[in-house]
């Protein structure tokens, strides 16, 4: 059954590319508050799944839908137009980082700000005093204020994804869809994003569905995980129930590789 709080509703979702069945009769519901972790081997439709969610890929026609807190964003193979709106509640974190290389990390954040600034001021820099604050104190939070004016290109890789975290709380997201936000950093980095990450959920409330490739993270930091296997979901439940015949069943070959950090 959909609430109206559900950060996301997916049901029987299918997205085909050429031959390909990406998504095959997916249906996952993530409730608001709630962290879940998207894994599954490479390829199994853990991103499509997640651009599907935030309107990004059109599904299958068909009967497959896809809500995002209560709006119907996805409906007969075509993003509605509640899907713009929604996706305003939406952060979004990617693997590699998608900042503005050329601006400062600060200018980065304020363009989170950017859907409540009319385009004019936030070109000319004449960002309200109150929305400064606002970025300085999300800058601060995720502890990189002290790089704020530096040009985001010139960041390191776990600066900038704790720069992308900033952006989305000052846009006020309720929710973050993070689409393998640490497989291109360190794992001292990684671990950074993914407290933060918990901490946005457990202090702040805000859902977090997150893609990983290694199963040590999702283990680690998120209470419920879904897997997906050759587009469909193939577990969905509590993390602590994944033991190694699971995993094995979830990722065959691939299994080893997916403990990562344990073999780094
Ligand atoms: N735009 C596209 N055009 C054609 N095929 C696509 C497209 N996007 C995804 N696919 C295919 O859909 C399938 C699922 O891809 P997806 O990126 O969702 O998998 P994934 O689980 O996120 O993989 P990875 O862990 O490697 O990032 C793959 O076979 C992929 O090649």
């Amino acid at each position: 059954m959909t609430t109206a709080t559900a950060v996301a509703s997916v049901k029987d979702v299918s997205k085909t590319f050429g031959a390909r069945k990406a998504l095959n009769g997916v249906s996952v519901e993530v409730k608001a508050g709630e962290m879940v972790a998207l894994i599954g081997p490479s390829g199994s439709g853990k991103s499509t799944l997640l651009r599907s969610i935030t309107g990004l890929q059109s599904i299958d026609p068909g009967e497959g839908t896809v809500s995002v807190f209560g709006e119907v964003v996805q409906k007969n193979g075509r993003v509605t137009g509640r899907a713009r709106a929604a996706r305003q509640k939406l952060g979004m974190i990617f693997q590699q980082f998608n900042l503005v290389g050329r601006l400062s990390l600060f200018a980065n954040v304020m363009l989170g700000a950017l859907g409540r600034i009319p385009g004019w001021k936030g070109v000319m820099g004449l960002w309200p005093a109150a929305d400064k604050d606002k970025a300085m104190a999300a800058l601060h939070r995720v502890g990189v204020s002290d790089y704020a004016a530096q040009r985001a290109n010139t960041l390191s890789g776990g600066q900038q994804q704790r720069g992308a975290i900033a952006r989305a709380i000052v846009q006020g997201a309720q929710a973050i869809l993070a689409d393998e936000p640490v497989a291109s950093l360190d794992p001292v980095s990684a671990r950074k994003v993914m407290e933060l990450l918990v901490e946005l959920n457990k202090r702040d409330g805000l859902g977090v569905i997150v893609t990983l490739h290694q199963v040590d993270y999702a283990i680690r930091y998120c209470e419920r995980v879904v897997a997906l296997q050759a587009g469909k979901v193939v577990y969905d439940g509590p993390s602590t129930g994944l033991d190694t015949k699971r995993l094995i069943e979830i990722y065959g070959p691939e299994f080893e590789d997916a403990f990562w950090e344990a073999k780094a």
